[in-house]
């Protein structure tokens, strides 16, 4: 079992934006999702983990060893997929997939051909190998992004943002990939889609401000709000009656009307109905609390 530890981690960039404050998360194996609107703090986080970038304070600890001081001990077992991974040198997705294997230290020619063939074959991208990467869609770029991301076998898989400016297909096929990388590591999803979370993710966490609001299992999340969520067909112009008497989580267009989805411990009454929690709504109301 792989452990990621992480104390009290801080970070302000010199423009004085705080975007770690004393950030403390345990992750084990899984698929665990961080999720967090834009500005939370999550790819400052992940390029931490990823050794692109220094905190001012804190620790991280991978299987109990301390990879601020020792960041090589974290480097052979890590796979990172960044939010920028974009530009391409006109290669083909086979020879750049071999030329970030030997930076890898891949050093063994054979072993290392079978498993560039191998994960271009998982990345469904083996009939496109002699194709320059350059020339691939947005979706196949991400593909070939886990592709070198899982060289060598990492312990601990970071995607930051995968799926942004995919189409629903190919955010779909690049889902299902994810999924099947196994449990065996620890793969750490970082989004803002609530949706991607509740489909691939085992444990998770919410950052906002560059703190972690609420931590546990998607399903339990939303066992929590049982009997707590109330909705309404409410006319657009009413909206700011409805904001200010009760604490809205969501108001969402549905032919011309706003559906409201509103916390309430107990019945509040106004025509509102029982609704079915979903972990969008938890994830309103966390970041409405915080
Ligand atoms: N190099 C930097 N210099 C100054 N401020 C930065 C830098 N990088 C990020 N920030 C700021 O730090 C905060 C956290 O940014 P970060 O990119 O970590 O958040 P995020 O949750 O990944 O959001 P996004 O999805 O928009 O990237 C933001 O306010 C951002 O503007």
């Amino acid at each position: 079992m792989n452990t990621l530890t992480i104390n009290n981690l801080s970070k302000v960039y010199k423009n004085g934006v705080k975007a770690l404050d004393e950030l403390s998360l345990e992750i084990s194996n899984g698929m665990f999702g961080l999720l967090g609107p834009n500005g939370a703090g999550k790819s400052s986080l992940m390029k931490m983990l990823a050794g692109l970038q220094h905190p001012d304070a804190g620790e991280i600890y991978f299987n109990n060893c301390n990879v601020i001081r020792n960041p090589l001990s974290l480097k052979r077992q890590l796979g990172f997929l960044p939010q920028d991974f974009g530009v391409y040198p006109k290669v083909s997705a086979y020879d750049l997939l071999n030329h970030i294997a030997v930076l890898k230290g891949l050093t063994h020619a054979a072993s290392r051909k079978e498993q560039v063939l191998a994960l271009l074959a998982q990345t469904n991208l083996y009939q496109q190998r002699d194709k320059e990467v350059h020339t691939f869609s947005g979706g196949m770029r991400q593909r070939f992004g886990v592709a070198q991301a899982l060289l060598g076998n990492p312990q601990l898989i970071i995607v930051d943002e995968p799926t942004a400016g995919l189409d629903p297909e190919e955010r779909n096929r690049f889902n299902n990939l994810l999924s099947e990388i196994g449990e065996e590591k620890i793969i750490i999803l970082s989004t803002h889609l609530v949706e991607d979370v509740k489909n691939l993710c085992t444990h998770m966490a919410v950052m906002n401000k560059g703190r972690i609001i609420a931590k546990g299992k998607p399903a339990d999340f939303i066992a929590s709000m049982n009997g707590k969520l109330w909705q309404k067909m409410i006319d657009k112009t009413d909206k700011p009656v409805y904001e200010q008497r009760f604490r809205l989580l969501s108001a969402q267009l549905s032919l011309g009307k706003l559906q409201v989805h509103i916390y309430s411990e107990s019945d509040p009454g106004y025509g509102f109905a029982p609704a079915s929690p979903a972990l969008e709504d938890v994830y309103f109301y966390l970041l409405n609390a915080n």
